[in-house]
């Protein structure tokens, strides 16, 4: 019996999400997530999709992602499905920020673990929790390839001029400092399936890649290579975000220290985790800040309206880029589900050949679908993200390849 089956690991800040798939068929056996891993109320969801098993969900501290994965596996060892299975071929571990170096899904050994971490200092958020995760997958399967599939290696194919901040060459190389992008699993898949639903083959298609989860960001596809993409050196950058600032003056951070006495901790913590919908508004979670709105709250309205000049800026922005779009392409928690969100990022662009059609929009699917008129010259279309199943089949290929 060949092993077929792969774990994937997407380790945040404060979660895990994590799937137990079968590459022979692309099936799901299992898929879970802790939450609010280091505080009292953390939370684990285990859903067995293989036999007949129901959702099971456990709370209560769990203290860190050690401690977080150690759960993960005992769930899978209670369905039979344990990390000591002789059918299991790798774990693979999405990993934020790979720097300018991985630009392909990586066999982790030493001289990899060394260099994810060196980045943290440029994903203090991400990082350290990917590095986490896979030691703790080492340590209880030390056989097994360890497959780290990066955030930015999708972003790697950025021109120069895209990739680059205007300022001192000497600095920036001595401290690396250029945009390397993020979410680049999703973009990748989004995008090649966005080709997928036009029908064409993605060398022939351009796409802009809205993908609006928790974290945000965008990105313009030129024929399946992204050409540009919103964050930056890291996922700061960009668009308004559930609690990041995305784009803004970098002199703010100047008179903060400054004039408001912050200190550089203080102004990291404020724009990476005080910004965005939530410093607008004291909500980051869409649904309700449009439960807000519908009961006219201003302060909701507003950030709403911010959130989405922001998106509608990145939109005009990538067209120009791309000089052809044919499809713009919505993704992930707010990207998938926020009809209101996709219908205002569009509005008022008729002129450029977009258009949204509100039947459509309105539909609620789990599949990739388009929401623009039949007339509309620029497609645009809804497609689920799948980081875990992208990350599986890069980590099986690879594998497949050496094992
Ligand atoms: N039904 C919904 N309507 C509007 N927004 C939603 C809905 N479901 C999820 N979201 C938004 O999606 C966000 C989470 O997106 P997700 O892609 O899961 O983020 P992440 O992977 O960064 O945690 C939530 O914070 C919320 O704003
Ligand atoms: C890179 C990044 O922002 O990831 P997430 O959206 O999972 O926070
Ligand atoms: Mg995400």
């Amino acid at each position: 019996m060949s092993a077929t089956r792969v774990l994937v690991l997407n380790s945040g800040s404060s979660s895990v999400k994590y799937q137990l798939l079968d590459m022979a068929d692309s099936s799901r056996l299992a898929v879970g997530l802790v939450e609010r891993i280091g505080e009292e109320t953390s939370r684990l969801k285990h859903t067995p999709l293989a036999g007949d098993g129901a959702e099971r969900e456990r709370t209560g501290p769990i203290a860190d992602h050690e401690a977080a994965l150690k759960a993960v596996a005992a769930e899978l060892a209670a369905d039979g499905l344990g990390l000591d299975s002789p059918e299991l071929a790798a774990i693979g571990h999405r990993v934020v920020h790979g720097g300018k170096h991985f630009t392909e899904p990586t066999v982790v050994d030493d001289a990899v673990l060394a260099e994810i971490e060196r980045l943290i200092p440029v994903a203090p958020l991400h990082n350290p929790a990917n590095l986490t995760g896979i030691r703790t997958a080492q340590a209880l399967r030390p056989d097994l390839p360890q497959v780290a599939v990066f955030d930015t290696a999708f972003h790697t194919t950025m021109p120069e001029a895209a990739a680059r901040y205007a300022i001192d060459v000497a600095t920036a190389d001595e401290h690396r400092v250029r945009r390397y992008g993020f979410h680049g699993t999703s973009h990748a898949y989004v995008s090649r399936t966005t080709a997928e639903l036009l029908g064409k083959a993605p060398e022939d298609v351009n796409v802009i890649v809205l993908h609006l989860g928790n974290g945000a960001s965008a990105s313009a596809v030129r024929g399946g290579r992204c050409v540009d993409t919103s964050m930056g050196l890291t996922p700061l950058e960009g668009l308004v975000m559930g609690t990041r600032s995305g784009d803004l003056d970098p002199a703010v951070i100047f008179h903060l220290a400054r004039v408001g006495g912050l200190s550089i901790d203080e102004i990291d913590t404020l724009l990476n985790k005080k910004s965005g919908l939530i410093g607008l508004c004291g909500d980051n979670d869409m649904r309700e800040i449009r439960r807000r709105i519908d009961e006219g709250d201003e302060q909701a309205r507003l950030a709403f309206d911010i959130y989405i000049h922001r998106l509608k800026k990145y939109i005009g922005a990538y067209y120009a880029v791309l000089g052809r779009v044919d499809a713009i392409a919505f993704t992930a928690g707010v990207g998938e589900n926020a009809a209101p969100v996709r219908a205002a990022a569009v509005a008022g662009l008729e002129e450029l050949g977009l258009a949204v059609d509100g039947e459509l929009n309105s539909v609620r699917s789990d599949e990739p679908r388009l929401i623009s008129p039949e007339y509309a010259r620029v497609k645009v279309a809804v497609v689920p993200t799948d980081e875990e199943l992208e990350i599986a089949a890069q980590t099986y290929a690879l594998v497949g390849r050496h094992g």
